[in-house]
């Protein structure tokens, strides 16, 4: 049989050999540690993220790691100073040329796919040419590193899967995941996406497949963010699934069980959870992604007041559904509180999307209960009525669940709410019919319609559907892109409902100001800190939110509307207060730009800039 060798880091750097049949160390192999990670780190310029190269990542290396690799770019003198003269061909190339031949490269591909692997192989090659490309051009990277095609690569993920990239904690590493987070090779991360696969983007339970979420979700806190690619970690809580079609397939990764569930299940969660402080520290923040339904909502109300975290599902689509209503009444000249709601789905989109409109309302004058009885949800069992025999009503529900009578049919609650926005949380694709869309056509002038399913095959309906059952008088916005839309001589560009407009710019603000919790407040302020960078120009042409391409511009509001607000509340860990927010907030930003890979000159004392605790001198005698 084949073995495995781990190395195990520590005091004692031993190599010790296990068996490969165990998808996860064995307890007995794994020595519990007491002392401070040993895992190798590395140096970063303490503005720029930039990797500080000591004189031992010489040579090949700075051609193999992608964290260093300038291809052609190298000039001759740094090729010659770190004797990779001669390993390249002789040709130069700046970092714009390679941008261009990476953009020829990628249009050459015809399926999506393709184009996800290019990208994926240039990030493990090449990470500022990576970073720089998807942040130029937001509007082709994104629907390519996100969804859509980030849900199909997921679901390949088996057959595609190449390198590793982030971390698999398995229910087998329970009682030792700090030892597992102590191999992941940086000791500053600062921000995780985890999900455990139950419920990737509207495609279910994908398992252990589903690290293509977490991995995608990271490389927007980069690329919309500019937060540096060593402060993220991926990762995936691998404990079983319940897709018997992945248990059954040859081609899976993941655990081949079906899901721990209950105490164990949970219990694994909070050493999780202790073992990311214990890591990391604890203003780390732990963006939590794709968990199925009944975990979500506990989990969130369980860690939201003692961990640095957030659930992107609920409150990141929250917010961004929020953000969009609010620029409606620039269109509509209603107010949010003068809407009715009417939601496909009852889930962790509806509901979050539900609480944080009721809070919007409340600013605009509204009390909880009267906000409340403007929204409408509809689930899988139907109309949430209070008394219904079938469908429970627990938890947020509840608080939704109207007088009504008993109904079954969506398109029969849309004839008797009438509501003025409709929202699509479902992943029940196409579940907007035309005699439905026609419906809001028919009772509203603008009525605004959001299709928030993802990826693209569960949106509740598609762009050209809404504009042509509405006689092109609806206010469209979608989770997946959708392409412009031409209708009545005109052309719609409706805008993408997707909380990338959100998670990226909390994490700044989070990260930079140390926050310890993020109160739901915060997801308000990044709503009008996006509706905000709405132009006229962009409701003119059937978009509530900016195009992609000023997504930055939105995290960085975003950040800066967190940090005031996280100074204000007492709830920042970095001092003293920045007098200008904006100028502090892009101290921490990534240079996306090649810097240059001359060694550092040692020199003794330590230059100020040099950053990761105190130099060691024997390094400095190497
Ligand atoms: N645009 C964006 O930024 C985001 C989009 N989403 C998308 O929203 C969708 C839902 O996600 P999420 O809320 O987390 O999932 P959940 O599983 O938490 O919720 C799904 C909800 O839809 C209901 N539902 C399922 N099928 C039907 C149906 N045929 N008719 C009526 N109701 C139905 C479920 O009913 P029941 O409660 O009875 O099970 C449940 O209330 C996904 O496609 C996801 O990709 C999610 C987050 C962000
Ligand atoms: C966008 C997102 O987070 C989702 O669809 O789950
Ligand atoms: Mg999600």
């Amino acid at each position: 049989m084949l073995a495995r060798q781990v190395i195990l880091s520590g005091t004692s750097n031993a190599l010790k050999t296990i068996s490969a049949a165990t998808a996860s160390p064995t307890k007995s192999l794994m020595p519990k540690s007491t002392a401070p990670s040993a895992a190798p780190t590395r140096r970063y310029h303490e503005v720029t993220g930039d990797i500080i190269s000591p004189s031992m990542v010489m040579g090949i290396d700075h051609l193999r790691d992608p964290r260093l690799n300038k291809g052609l770019a190298f000039t001759l003198e740094e090729r010659q100073v770190l004797g990779i003269h001669g390993l390249q061909p002789a040709r130069f190339k700046n970092q714009e040329e390679q941008l261009e031949l990476c953009r020829i490269s990628i249009s050459r591909y015809q399926e999506d796919l393709n184009k996800y692997l290019y990208l994926v192989d240039l990030q493990d090659r090449n990470e500022k040419l990576f970073f720089r490309l998807i942040s130029e051009d937001v509007e082709k990277m994104m629907p390519i590193v996100y969804t859509p095609t980030v849900g199909l690569a997921c679901q390949k993920f088996g057959l595609i899967y190449r390198r590793p990239r982030g971390l698999f904690v398995t229910i087998n590493d329970r009682g030792y995941i700090y030892e597992v987070l102590r191999n992941w090779p940086e000791s500053d991360v600062r921000a995780i996406v985890v999900t455990d696969g139950e419920r990737i983007l509207g495609l279910g339970d994908l398992g252990a497949c589903g690290m293509g979420i977490p991995v995608g979700k990271l490389a927007l806190y980069t690329a919309l963010a500019g937060i540096p690619p060593h402060q993220c970690l991926p990762i995936v809580i691998d404990v079983g699934t319940n897709n018997t079609a992945l248990l059954e397939d040859p081609l899976y990764v993941g655990l081949r069980h079906n899901r721990i569930q209950g105490k164990e299940y949970d219990d694994f969660i909070d050493e999780f959870m202790e073992a990311v402080v214990k890591r990391y520290g604890q203003n780390t923040l732990i963006q939590f992604e794709d968990f199925g339904n009944h975990n979500a909502f506990r989990f969130l109300d369980k860690y939201r007041d003692t961990y640095c975290t957030f659930n992107d599902d609920i409150q990141g689509t929250a917010s961004v559904a929020v953000a969009g209503l609010l620029a409606s009444k620039r269109v509509t000249g209603k107010k949010i509180s003068e809407n009715t709601f009417l939601f496909l789905g009852a889930g962790e989109a509806a509901i979050g999307i539900a609480d944080l409109v009721c809070k919007a309302m409340q600013v605009e004058g509204l009390t909880l209960q009267e906000a409340r009885d403007k929204i409408w949800l509809f689930d899988i069992d139907g109309l949430l009525a209070k008394g219904r025999p079938e469908g429970r009503l627990g938890g947020h529900k509840a608080f939704y669940a109207k007088e009504h009578k008993v109904m079954k049919n969506f398109a029969e609650v849309v004839n008797e709410v009438k509501p003025s926005v409709l929202i699509g949380a479902s992943a029940a694709g196409g579940a907007f019919t035309p005699e439905i869309l026609q419906a809001m056509g028919k009772n509203n002038d603008r009525p605004i319609i959001f299709a928030l399913s993802n990826p693209t095959s569960k949106a509740e309906c598609t762009a050209q559907a809404a504009y042509d059952n509405t006689e092109g008088r609806c206010i469209f916005a979608s989770g997946s892109p959708f392409p412009p839309v031409q209708y009545g001589g005109k052309t719609f560009l409706p805008g993408q409902g997707n909380n990338a407009y959100i998670f990226p710019g909390i994490a700044l603000g989070v990260i930079a100001t140390g926050t310890h919790h993020i109160p739901e407040d915060m997801f308000l302020i990044a709503a009008q800190a996006v509706a905000d960078h709405v132009a006229q120009e962009d409701l003119d042409k059937g978009s509530l939110y900016p195009p992609l391409g000023a997504i930055r511009d939105c995290s960085l509001e975003i950040a800066v509307g967190v940090t005031k607000f996280a100074y204000e509340k007492g709830l920042a860990s970095t001092y003293p207060e920045p007098k200008d927010k904006l100028a502090y907030i892009k101290t921490h930003l990534y240079n996306f730009n090649y810097e240059s890979a001359m060694p550092v000159t040692w020199k003794w004392p330590p230059q100020k800039e040099v950053t990761g605790g105190s130099i060691n001198p024997t390094q400095l005698q190497a």
